[in-house]
């Protein structure tokens, strides 16, 4: 492993370099408040609301998920990138429907990211097909993903109270949902100035939660659509909206364009997990959410819909999202 990589997986992360943005600071959810029944729960019910509302991201603190299993799972992923390239290699597949898969061709969106994509729930049903290499990979990464669901659970049903529709109003299916983790690798930027990573784009799933080993993620700004460097603190995760979630809101929280840049400084691995309802379930815009002056704006769809979505021919016009908006230009 080069030295540059292993200072790169520390949750401090390093200066800013010259030239590039200030980094801003997103909305703060305390997890720990969402875990009391008195009004502290409903203070950060609110933030929640006006978080989701204006930006669509924010970032949890105190959410339990300890430091080791933090830096466990970045030390994994960056120990499976650096391994030979013929054990990466059998995890290559166009099949998309793969249970796991390795991309190194920075085809797409993928500018300069190599990624490695697995489901991760329920972990035993998963684990099996993961990575043997490095050792670790299986233990570490598998720790992490059963923490960071038990963190994404319990911020889906606070986003659904905050959507005035109970935090139970999806009965059973959040926890049936699934889990899928892109765990990707970026080079240490080689030229002067802004070089993308990972191409403009929006999460399919209802939330998705970023735990990177240093500074490269911008987020748009909705309103302005003025790219914002996303400064994500020590021990924080950052999480954002996904497409499913716009649809489900009818409108009301909006999916996140985001994007990762290459860090001049540091090679870079970051943690996606991506979470939304099982496979086959349809995501309908709420009705409560719906009324004369709010039609439903989404057509229904699920996760198998979105994998089919991904090699039409309807994906080289639009983004997914833009596929479920109803009345979007065609
Ligand atoms: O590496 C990042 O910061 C962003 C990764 C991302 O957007 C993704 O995996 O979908
Ligand atoms: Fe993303």
């Amino acid at each position: 492993m080069s030295a540059a990589l292993l200072s790169s997986i520390s949750l401090v992360p390093p200066p800013v370099p010259n030239g590039e943005p200030e980094p801003v600071q997103m909305p703060v959810i305390d997890f720990s408040k969402l875990q009391q029944t008195d009004g502290s729960r409903l203070a950060v019910i609110r933030d929640v609301e006006t978080a989701c509302r204006e930006i669509g991201c924010f970032q949890v603190i105190n959410h339990g998920i300890s430091k080791s299993v933090m830096e466990g799972a970045l030390s994994a992923a960056n120990d499976f990138f650096e391994s030979p390239a013929q054990s990466k290699a059998e995890f290559m597949s166009p099949d998309i429907t793969k249970p796991v898969r390795y991309d190194c061709s920075n085809e797409g969106i993928n500018k300069s990211r190599s990624y490695l994509k697995h489901y991760a729930h329920p972990l035993e049903e998963w684990i099996k097909f993961w990575p043997r290499e490095p050792p670790s990979y299986r233990i570490k990464m598998g720790q992490y993903a059963v923490e960071i669901r038990r963190v994404a659970l319990c911020l889906m049903h606070a986003i659904l109270q905050s959507l005035g529709l109970g935090q139970a109003y999806l009965g059973t299916k959040l926890e049936e949902g699934i889990q899928l983790l892109a765990v990707n690798s970026y080079p240490q930027s080689t030229q002067p100035g802004v070089t993308l990573g990972l191409a403009p784009h929006s999460d399919y799933g209802f939330i998705t939660i970023l735990l990177p080993s240093c500074p490269g993620l911008e987020v748009m700004d909705p309103k302005t659509k003025v790219w914002m460097s996303v400064q994500q603190p020590a021990d924080t995760l950052h999480v954002h909206i996904g497409d499913h979630l716009e649809a489900l809101s009818n409108g009301k929280y909006r999916t996140v364009v985001h994007r990762a840049l290459l860090h001049s400084e540091n090679s870079r691995v970051s943690i996606a997990s991506i979470h939304g309802l099982a496979m086959n379930e349809k995501v309908r815009s709420a009705e409560e959410l719906v009324d004369e002056q709010n039609p439903v704006m989404y057509k229904e769809s699920s996760f198998r819909d979105f994998l089919d979505f991904l090699p039409s021919k309807e994906t080289k016009n639009k983004s997914y999202i833009d596929s479920l908006r109803i009345g979007a230009a065609e």
